[in-house]
């Protein structure tokens, strides 16, 4: 950790250190009073000699009148604070469902009344994001990195962006796969530092930044936060809390949750990497993992995932039955599931961002509705996706639909193989993605064997995913494993049928002949394509094609279109998963909608 400047100045708090570092902190205390010029903040942190940040989170009272006002009001400024650190954070940085649920589920937390910040890289030069002048020092291997927060206030939740070269001049001008490495499957050499500098920047933004966006909640978040680790990249944070902080008598009241959205990715690296990392020699057994590949190195590693499971307060993940697999077997917990068992791993299923996927206001599609019009709707909007990529236009043949990032998970390789099967019916198929470069070529193939039926088309294209979610009829989704997946929640806003294999967060959200098909579960071993999931693929297709049309169809579409899946009651189950933590704040009791209307954005000009 640890050095806050505001403003040109910088000096040290004495992060990883062990003793105190009394000329600079001796500095710091010349901070005090001093602002910083940016709208949503105010006065930087008054720091003691022992590094402790005496301005405190301030809550505006609520009175009792309004405590009492019926459910559906929204009463700020009791609850918790909550801060969710990822990689990604839709719409400012995404490369998939990880992105997504940083963007949807803040801001649900924040309409139950929770003070909601997230922190991710800043990759690129956000327009909306102002530079709050407040800069940090941190501790990185063996060098001292200094930081720069910025900031914006959206949806009722601060949105913390951590620049650092690392960050920009990696990414910046690149497209937006590029987050983790410089193509599908290779990764940034110095991925580890990356992340250990933004886990390091997530836990200071939370007493350094003196934030004052909302009404309800002033200064900054302070010590006693909740903190949300995502994925093996913030794995590190609870170890930095203890580590760095909690020996110090620091953050002795914060909580850290661990959420799995995807097990795959457990971030595996040379044992002796752990130097790297600025922890005690104590934390070497949370990281210490043998297997039986030979990436990156033979033999002994470190893995992030694991010292993530072993050392966070409590264990989620992103669907219940995806919670059953990874205990289930070596092979479904990526051979973690002893460890899983051993802290326990709770489920809750993922909502999806309700505004942005409408088909009744979706600005990427040219003809809106709702439950009510969907059946004159739909057919305009598969003769529109129909022209948009070239095939011949005629709202009576069905049309299949797949979105996803090309790796081994989402399938898109057994589907391939399985389009010969199905595609002498009467059918057309669209699939979009971007990933491994076999895997694009493969889609791209598709039109040279089939021009008239089926297209592949290798980009990250936000308007056409939602065009194919608004125009087709039904959407594959043949994934070997799906710790929740949102493509099948988008698709039956849209009144669009998924297909999916019987995996994960597709077995709780999909129910077979009611709103989809499921097609079993497939083999997971990635290396090949099992022929049986092949025919497994057109079997279910062959099943949707027989319904399409029918009564049941429409009926089917309806079941679909009457569910609510926006983040509304996972939050819910978040906010108790939270307030079983016992952080400070857990009073709030509030059953609101988002507080948009209320919040005090501040949208920079382009
Ligand atoms: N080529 C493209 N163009 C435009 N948009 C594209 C695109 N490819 C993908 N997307 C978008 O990326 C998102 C993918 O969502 P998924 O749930 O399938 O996520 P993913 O597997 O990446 O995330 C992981 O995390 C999420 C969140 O927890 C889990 O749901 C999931 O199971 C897990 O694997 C969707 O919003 C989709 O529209
Ligand atoms: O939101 C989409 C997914 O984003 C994250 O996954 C990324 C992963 O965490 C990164 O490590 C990287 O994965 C590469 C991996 O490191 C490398 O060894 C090789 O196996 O290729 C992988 C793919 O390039 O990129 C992933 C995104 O593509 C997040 O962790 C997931 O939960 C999300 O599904």
């Amino acid at each position: 950790m640890a050095a806050v400047t505001a403003s040109h100045f910088v000096s040290h708090i004495n992060g990883g250190a062990t003793s105190v570092d009394t000329k600079t902190n001796l500095a710091q205390i010349g901070l005090r009073n001093q602002t910083v010029t940016h709208s949503g903040l105010r006065s930087v942190n008054k720091i003691d000699i022992s590094g402790k940040v005496t301005l405190k989170s301030s809550r505006c009272t609520v009175s009792k009148n309004e405590k009492d006002k019926p459910s559906g009001t929204i009463i700020c400024g009791v609850g918790m604070s909550v801060v969710l650190v990822s990689t990604e954070v839709a719409p400012w940085c995404k490369t998939g469902g990880l992105g997504d649920v940083l963007g949807g589920l803040p801001p649900a937390l924040a309409a139950l009344g929770h003070r909601v910040m997230t922190v991710c890289p800043r990759y690129d030069q956000y327009k909306d994001a102002w530079d709050t002048n407040v800069l940090v020092e941190i501790q990185v291997g063996d060098k001292i990195e200094t930081v720069r927060f910025f900031h914006c206030y959206k949806r009722g939740v601060d949105r913390v962006f951590v620049d650092h070269p690392w960050f920009l001049e990696k990414v910046w001008g690149k497209t937006k796969s590029k987050l983790y490495g410089p193509k599908a499957g290779t990764d940034y050499e110095d991925n580890q530092l990356r992340f250990s500098l933004l886990c390091q920047a997530a836990i200071e933004a939370t007493r350094v930044l003196n934030l004052d966006c909302s009404k309800y909640f002033s200064g900054p978040y302070g010590e006693d936060v909740v903190f949300i680790a995502n994925d093996w990249h913030t794995a590190l944070l609870p170890c930095y809390l203890k580590s760095m902080y909690q020996t110090r008598g620091l953050y002795m009241n914060a909580k850290v949750v661990f959420c799995i959205h995807n097990i795959a990715y457990q971030g595996r690296f040379k044992f002796s990497d752990f130097s790297l990392l600025n922890l005690p020699d104590q934390y070497k057994s949370s990281f210490d993992f043998i297997d039986g590949y030979d990436k990156p190195v033979k033999g002994r590693k470190i893995n992030w995932m694991k010292a993530g499971i072993l050392e966070t307060n409590r264990l989620v993940t992103v669907s219940p039955y995806y919670a059953q697999e990874l205990i289930s077997s070596p092979a479904k917990g990526v051979e973690c599931d002893t460890y899983i068992r051993s802290v326990g791993l709770c489920g809750i299923t993922n909502g999806m961002d309700v505004q942005e996927w409408n088909p009744a206001t979706d600005k990427y599609i040219s003809y809106h509705y709702d439950i009510t019009t969907v059946m004159d709707a739909k057919p305009l909007l598969k003769e529109a996706l129909q022209a948009e990529v070239g095939f011949p236009v005629n709202r009576n043949i069905p049309v299949i639909g797949f979105i996803g990032r090309l790796e081994e998970q989402k399938g898109s390789d057994i589907l391939v193989a399985a389009i010969s099967r199905f595609i002498g019916m009467d059918v057309q198929i669209i699939i979009l993605g971007t990933g491994k470069k076999k895997f694009e070529r493969q889609i791209q193939q598709l039109e040279e064997l089939y021009p008239e039926k089926a297209r592949g088309v290798a980009k990250f294209n936000v308007p056409l995913a939602h065009l194919i979610t608004a125009g087709a009829d039904f959407m594959l989704i043949p994934s070997r494993f799906e710790p929740c997946g949102l493509i099948q929640l988008h698709a039956m806003r849209y009144g669009t049928i998924p297909i999916c294999s019987s995996t994960g967060g597709l077995v709780d959200t999909v129910k077979e002949g009611y709103t989809g098909f499921q097609m079993g579960d497939f083999n997971i071993e990635c290396e090949t394509v099992d022929p049986a999931d092949v025919l497994k693929i057109a079997t279910a297709v062959g099943r949707a094609l027989m319904v399409y049309g029918s009564v049941a169809f429409t009926e089917m579409i309806r079941n679909c279109m009457s569910q609510d899946f926006s983040w509304k009651g996972p939050a819910k189950k978040w906010e108790s998963l939270l307030l079983s933590l016992g952080v400070s704040g857990g009073e709030s009791e509030v059953d609101g909608e988002e507080i948009a209307p209320l919040a005090k954005e501040n949208v920079a000009t382009p």
